[in-house]
């Protein structure tokens, strides 16, 4: 098996000894991007471009070109061509339209897992100025109903089988494919039906909203992140810029990666069509299916998540071959070193390159550019990426920090969203009035400029990379009759990195049992969100102002643990 030696048209990192290899300015306190983008990846200016002309303007354009294959069902091996996808596009575009009278600004709610129609869903709803809201299947009606309620959605595409979870929202519903019975209609029908017809300019201006996502932000329940056009084709063009800054244009990529959350959504639903790839797609992540589709697809390049990396590292191959990986990547929660180092070790052929980014900033903001910037800063994040710079604010002076020291992440670029739906307190919390994003995150900067995620200063767990909001969890617990007060916090876990653990105050007399507040919680949310271990406590420590005091509980569970080794 031959080691990876890549050949990056850009070394972010310059030789030791130069100065100012950080791009830290002592004047400002800002960090600048080392990078820039070449004339081939502008971002494109004009004021009235929408995501999806972006992305079909991007498309191959020969009849060679066209047959490409863009998309591959994993579970029947069912193909899309680039060719076919956009004349999918445009008949979907067409149904929604005329036929379902969707309008500029109408916002489209989409509840369903990884399939072969997602990206043709979501850029179908951008042509036609139409705003996109997504979901993870996974989640409860009432969960479902909120985000409905909260994005205005007139219309809800959904995979069957999922429509019961919408019913008291009374938004008409469309199905993604053909229902086994009954007769409600379908994408499938509506791309099958409609010859693509004239479509109305609706001239959306990349400063029109396309999409609102839900996350927690820094604090509290989910809240609907408003992203741009601009944000998007922002996010697309330095997408595409990495791709070929990577030689990674023929590559064959493997998603399993959500593609209702940005960082499958980003890359899966939409930015890849730019840089003409071919992608694998799993409905589902399934360990052994992985392994099967890298040895029959002969898959490169993995966007992927740290729990994935950690079975791949600590489970065999099962027969499989695994030689044609070249390039994984990790986001959304946190890479050991310590994992790194065993990735590397098991697949020393394989770059593996963790990026940072967030729902807030549509995407990555850092990334290692070359295998040899990620080797030799282990536990990195990579650097910023052209066009973003950033500071590390110290909390009790609001001090801009130099390299090696320690602050919150502040981030500004193109990609940084507009705020919070309806939510102008949580907007100014996060966005200052000069556009920097407050990220929550306790980072540092090197003297290359490569990024360390030292902590999480926002009140948020991470479970498999999916956010989990204890202030959430807390408000179901408090809703239980026997329970007094309770805090959640996050517990470490090698699998899942971290599950929500609670503390709980029983009312006086009561018996309830660990099992049962565990059950009663998984009731109400979706499963991702479940609280896995109780502990019932007396009182919960609290600052004079009524602040769970979490870090306390956190060093007692630690304690608790030590003491029981
Ligand atoms: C692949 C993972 C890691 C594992 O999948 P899994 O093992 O199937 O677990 P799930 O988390 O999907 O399933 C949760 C639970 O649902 C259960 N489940 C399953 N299907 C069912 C069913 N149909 N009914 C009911 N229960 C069920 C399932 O059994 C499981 O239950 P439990 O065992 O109790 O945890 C999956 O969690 C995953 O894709 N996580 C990634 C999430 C994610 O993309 N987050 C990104 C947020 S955005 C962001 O941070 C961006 C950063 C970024 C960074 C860098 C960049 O370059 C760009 C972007």
């Amino acid at each position: 098996m031959d080691t990876l030696e890549e050949v990056s048209p850009v070394s972010r990192f310059r030789p030791t000894g130069e100065k100012n290899t950080s791009g830290f300015d002592p004047q400002t306190g800002i960090y600048h991007s080392l990078l820039q983008l070449g004339t081939n990846n502008k971002i494109p200016t004009t004021p009235y471009l929408d995501t999806a002309t972006f992305v079909l303007s991007q498309f191959p354009k020969s009849d060679q070109a066209e047959s490409r294959v863009a998309l591959i069902d994993l579970a029947t091996n069912q193909r899309a061509t680039y060719g076919q996808l956009k004349r999918s596009i445009y008949s979907l575009a067409t149904g929604l339209h005329h036929g379902l009278g969707i309008r500029k600004g109408d916002v489209v709610f989409l509840l369903s897992p990884n399939s072969i129609l997602y990206p043709t869903i979501c850029l179908a709803v951008f042509l036609i100025g139409g705003v996109l809201t997504t979901a993870n299947p996974l989640n409860t009606k009432s969960e479902i109903t909120k985000q409905v309620l909260d994005s205005g959605a007139t219309l809800a595409v959904v995979a069957p089988g999922e429509e019961h979870k919408l019913v008291s929202t009374n938004v008409p519903i469309l199905l993604t494919s053909r229902p086994s019975s009954g007769d409600e209609l379908s994408v499938e029908e509506l791309i099958d039906g409609c010859e693509p017809m004239e479509l109305p300019e609706t001239r959306s201006a990349q400063s029109n909203t396309a999409a609102i996502l839900y996350s927690s932000g820094t604090t509290g329940v989910s809240k609907g992140v408003v992203l741009t056009h601009a944000n998007f084709i922002s996010v697309m063009t330095l997408l595409k810029w990495s791709v070929d800054n990577m030689s990674a244009n023929n590559d064959v990529f493997l998603c399993f990666i959500p593609m209702f959350h940005i960082y499958g959504l980003a890359f899966f639903g939409l930015g890849l069509f730019c840089s003409g790839t071919t992608t694998v797609l799993m409905k589902k992540y399934e360990f052994q299916g992985m392994l099967e589709a890298i040895h029959t697809h002969k898959v490169n390049n993995i966007p992927a998540v740290p729990p994935v990396i950690l079975s791949l590292v600590k489970h065999d191959g099962g027969g499989y071959d695994l030689s044609s990986l070249r390039r994984v990547g990790s986001g959304a929660a946190p890479l050991s070193k310590e994992l790194v180092d065993r990735f590397r070790a098991r697949f020393p052929w394989v770059a593996l390159r963790p990026g940072y980014g967030l729902t807030e900033s549509c995407g990555a903001a850092t990334l290692f550019v070359s295998n040899e910037e990620a080797k030799t800063h282990l536990a990195g994040s990579g650097g910023l990426l052209p066009s973003f710079c950033a500071k590390v604010v110290d909390f009790e002076t609001g001090v801009a920090m130099p390299p090696y020291k320690e602050g919150e992440l502040w981030l500004k670029g193109p990609t940084v969203m507009k705020g919070y739906l309806g939510n102008e307190e949580a907007t100014a919390a996060t966005i200052n009035s000069d556009g920097w994003l407050r990220t929550g995150d306790l980072c540092y900067f090197d003297e290359d400029g490569c990024l360390y995620v030292v902590d999480r200063i926002k009140e948020l767990i991470k479970h498999n990379g999916y956010q989990v909001a204890p202030a959430e969890l807390e408000a179901v617990l408090l809703s239980h009759p026997e329970i007094l007060d309770a805090a959640v916090i996050p517990l470490e876990d090698e699998e899942a990195g971290e599950i929500p653990m609670a503390y709980v105050v029983r009312a006086a007399g009561c018996q309830l049992s660990e099992d049962q507040v565990i059950k009663f919680v998984a009731s109400q949310v979706a499963p991702f969100k479940k609280v896995r271990k109780v502990s019932f406590i007396n009182e919960i420590p609290k600052s004079a102002a009524g602040k769970i005091l979490r870090k306390d509980l956190v060093a007692q569970s630690k304690q608790k643990l030590k003491s029981k080794l």
